[in-house]
Parts: structure tokens; sequence; C-alpha cells
């Protein structure tokens, strides 16, 4: 199995390239792709695949993906749970599609179960995707250790909990998931804490469902200043993660986020290792 490897402020992916849809993909092969110490590594599988070739649960997608985009990015979390979206995933999988001659630098939709989102990059740099309309879902909470932590509840596609602490975000314990009301999020929830530094400037950590604390979160990102913003209105935020840093621009209909795609390896996993 042909893979490449890449990350999005150290939110890192092993990209499957399968543009005929011919891979079998299980969770237990994800998981152990995925594997920090006994597989290749990753927060995540980017599988590559044409849109026209996808299964979505026995059914193909529908016709505005299928007219929309070329490419379908069918993303998977460390523990081989599917996601609906993943921020970082579209901008390192745009950067994949140009290094690889599959799509020209510019601008193009890639299909994802949440919808088609729209990247612009050039031959080499920074990525930026349109990620929608963040949908506020109102207050929330979630617990580390009894601590109760208050937040807002944003839907970037896939669940979010953004809450904001006081604290420098480094002094948290994200060593084992943060506990939430399973009704309240009977999906699992991604839960972000974020302390305001500066002017529209955010520095946070994640606990992503599926993948547990990750370096970065793009959609993470974008729930965190969509909490923050509050009543401040559209504006471009910064957001400082243990990875790297991110743009978030909220204007009020939708919103982007920007950052750098980095592709670091490529090879072939082992005969019958998978
Ligand atoms: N790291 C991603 C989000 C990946 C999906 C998430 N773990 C979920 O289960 O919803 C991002 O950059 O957005």
């Amino acid at each position: 199995m042909r893979f490449v490897k890449g990350h999005g402020t150290e939110n890192d992916f092993v990209i499957l390239p399968d543009p005929d849809g011919a891979l079998e993909l299980t969770a237990e092969a994800v998981a152990r792709l995925c594997d920090r110490r006994a597989g290749i590594g990753a927060d995540g599988v980017l599988r590559v695949v044409r849109t026209k070739a996808m299964d979505l649960d026995g059914a193909g997608p529908d016709d505005a993906l299928l007219s929309g985009a070329e490419w379908f990015m069918d993303y998977r979390n460390a523990d081989g749970s599917i996601a609906e979206m993943c921020g970082n995933g579209t901008r390192v999988f745009a950067r994949y599609l140009v290094d690889a001659g599959l799509a020209a630098p510019g601008e193009w939709d890639i299909a994802t179960r949440a919808g088609l989102k729209r990247v612009t990059l050039g031959a080499s740099g920074e990525v930026s995707v349109d990620m929608g309309a963040p949908v506020a879902l109102g207050p929330g909470e979630a617990s580390i250790g009894g601590a109760v932590f208050r937040g807002e509840r944003v839907s970037m596609g896939n669940p979010h909990l953004a809450c904001r602490t006081d604290r420098p975000v480094a002094a948290l314990d994200l060593s084992r998931a943060p506990d939430f009301d399973p009704a309240v999020y009977p999906d699992g929830v991604n839960v972000e804490f974020y302390r305001p530094v500066g002017d529209r400037h955010l520095e946070m950590r994640v606990f992503e469902r599926g993948s547990g604390e990750t370096r970065s979160c793009g959609t993470g990102t974008v729930a965190a200043a969509v909490a923050a913003a509050g009543e401040s209105g559209p504006g471009e935020w910064t957001v400082d993660v243990p990875g790297g840093r991110l743009t978030v621009t909220l204007d009020g209909r939708t919103s982007h986020l920007r950052g750098p795609a980095v592709l670091v390896a490529e090879g072939e996993t082992r005969p019958g290792w998978i």
C-alpha cells in the first residue's frame, strides 16, 4: 500500500492514494497505520478517492458532490472512526493533490462528508480553506479531574465544545479525555480549551474525538474563534496551537482557515503487514 505522510501545524496524517476506491479500509487497518509505535503514526488517515468512486454507506455521493469536486477526502480518526470533517486534513489533502499533479494550484472544491470545501493554494506554501458557516449551538460544559470548564457548542460539520480558560493552556492535563455528558453529545465531541492572549489572538489545546490530544485541529480553531468572538463580530483571529499558528477569518457568513500544509515522506507498507 503506497502512502504519503504530511501534517498541518503538526496535526499529522497518513495519506492513502486510492483514486478508484479499490482499498477496503477497515477501522482496524486505520488504527494500525496510525499507531505511533507499531505503525506509521498519525492523528488520522486521508484516503484520496475520486468522488465518483466513493461509497458512502452503500450509496454513492449526491449530485452536488459529484458535479462539484473531482476528489473526495475520506477522513478517518486514529482509532478508525469516521468523522464528517477535518480542517487541517482538507489543507494537507489539497497540498497532496497539487504535489502529485492531480490538481493545479488555484481555487477548487474538495468533497467531504460535510459537503464541498473550497481550497485556495499556490504551487507551494500555505493553504486556505473555506470551512463554511459555523453553527453556534449554545452553552455546554466539560470537566477535567472534576474541574468544570464552560464553553460554546459549535458544529463545523463535526461536533465541538470550545471552552474558555483564563489559565495558560499548557497547564491543563489532557492525558485523558475530558468528561462530558454523553446525552448532550451522543456522537462524542472534540473539546477545545482556549485562552485569549491578545487582540483577537488565542492560544488553544484540543482533545479530539477518536484521536486524543493532537497538536492542532482546524475545525477546533474555528470553533474556538467563534466562541471567543461572541458579540465582537467578524474579524481575523490568530490561534496558536502546540504545533504552530493558524489564522481564522469570520465574516458573519462563512469561515476561513489558513496555515501551513507540509508533505514529509512517502513510501510503501510491507507486503502482508496491514
Ligand atoms: N483534526 C481535525 C478534526 C478531525 C476530526 C475530529 N477528530 C472528529 O472526530 O470530529 C481538524 O483539523 O479539523
